[in-house]
């Protein structure tokens, strides 16, 4: 099998590095051996062992029939899905860890893929080297999936990790994780949680075979978390995390990605660095739970190599994937129950004026209480956090 690589960054290069790491296995695995023949990128690499296989016009891989396999560790919407569609059409076979692309254009590409008795596949795009993709598609087809929850950005686990551990500050740690090849190229999709929402997006339109887009998902990221909110974590016994979150409601969703301060018992607490965890429950499944490394070079790479080996073994065979273009309205997050951990400076009288009965926290920090709320709608939640001074505030999981 001869394949192309369009991108040689941190991902593009761990393909070919596994590639000729695991080159026996993957061999054996594929039937056949795998080859990269091309590499499209926009720069030169002088003196890399790929350079030969460097080209610049995607169109030189679109005509060449040999070429039976795509990779496409670019990122980005565009050109990524003009390159994308060409090689489906083409009637090449693509392999993906770009969830922008897959979050906005997947049902579309998956479709031109079926038109041409083809594969598109994404395993790479959700989770870092997390089969999640597959099992989704594959395993767990019998059951009514009610339920993912999941750490689902390797950056922000990687740096709340940091922060809670060793107190380490913000940019800094965000420095670190993108040193390691962990960020995005635009941290801020880390950061802010849009990563994360267009990755809970992609696993809710396969839960329910629609299209889900990640613009209708509440999504609020980790840049509001404080050194204090940790404090009062160590007190409350809690560990804080970037929670993506999909539950089926009636006949629709409800999704939400935020920062969580979970208790020991969660199945998520104990996930730290840059793993990832997801958890699933099906109607008759009951629990299940994905966890592995959620971003890096060889991971990612492993997950994309996976498919290029599922695809070598289905020439000419597209393996169905229930995901239509029709769009899912979601359910109202403002709906969604959740009790909450508060940080305020106004006198107990007026929060329990607000709120009711409470439990306090006290994490020693001069002119303000932490107080845990009991179960309410993220709409009765912000009526009554109006009639208080609020600093922060974290959902409990
Ligand atoms: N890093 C990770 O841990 C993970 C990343 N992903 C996803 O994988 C994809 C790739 O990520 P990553 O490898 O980290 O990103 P990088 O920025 O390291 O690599 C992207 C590569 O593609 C090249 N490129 C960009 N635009 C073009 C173009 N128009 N034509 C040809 N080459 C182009 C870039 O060149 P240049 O540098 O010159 O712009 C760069 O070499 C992204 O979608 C990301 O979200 C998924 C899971 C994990
Ligand atoms: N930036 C992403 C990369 C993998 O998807 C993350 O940190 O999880």
């Amino acid at each position: 099998m001869k394949i192309a690589v369009m991108g040689y960054g941190t991902i593009g290069s761990g393909v070919v590095d596994v590639l000729r790491i695991n080159k026996e296995k993957i061999t054996k695995r594929a039937g056949e051996p795998v080859d990269v023949k091309y590499i499209l990128d926009l720069r030169e690499f002088p003196g890399d062992p790929m350079e030969d296989a460097i080209v610049h016009d995607y169109q030189t891989i679109v005509n060449d029939p040999e070429i039976g396999i795509v990779v496409e560790t670019m990122g980005g919407v565009e050109p990524a899905y003009t390159f994308v569609k060409a090689m489906l059409e083409a009637g090449k076979q693509v392999a993906t860890s770009n969830k922008n692309l897959v979050a906005a254009k997947g049902a579309e590409l998956i479709k031109i893929a079926r038109d041409h008795n083809v594969n598109f596949q994404f395993e790479a795009s959700v989770g870092g080297g997390i089969p999640i993709i597959r099992p989704l598609n594959k395993c767990l087809t019998a059951d009514e999936i009610e339920e993912i929850t999941g750490i689902l950005n390797g950056t922000t686990n990687y740096m709340l990790t940091k922060m809670a551990e060793e107190g380490a500050d913000f940019d800094e740690v965000l420095k670190d994780a993108q040193e390691k090849g962990y960020a995005e190229k635009d941290p801020t999709a880390d950061i802010e949680g849009h990563d994360p929402c267009r990755k809970i997006a992609i696993l809710t339109s396969l839960m329910c075979g629609r299209q889900v887009d990640f613009e209708d998902i509440h999504c609020e990221g980790i840049t509001k978390i404080t050194a204090d909110d940790f404090k009062y974590a160590k007190v409350l016994n809690r560990s804080i995390k970037l929670l993506a979150s999909s539950r089926k409601v009636g006949n629709s969703y409800s999704c939400m990605v935020a920062p969580f301060m979970l208790s020991a018992e969660h199945p998520l607490c104990g996930v730290n660095g840059v793993f990832n965890g997801i958890f699933v429950h099906g109607n008759v499944l009951g629990d299940a739970m994905f966890y592995g490394s959620g971003a890096g070079k060889l991971p990612t790479a492993s997950a994309v190599v996976a498919d290029i080996v599922d695809m070598t073994k289905h020439k000419n065979t597209n393996i169905y994937i229930d995901w239509s273009p029709e769009k899912l309205t979601l359910v109202d997050y403002k709906d969604s129950v959740n009790s909450f951990f508060v940080r305020t400076s106004s006198g107990k009288e007026t929060i329990e004026n607000a709120f009711g009965s409470v439990e306090y926290a006290d994490a020693g920090i001069a002119g303000e209480i932490g107080f845990t709320t009991k179960d309410m709608t993220e709409a009765e939640f912000e009526k009554a956090a109006a009639q208080i001074e609020v600093r922060n505030r974290i959902r409990l999981g």
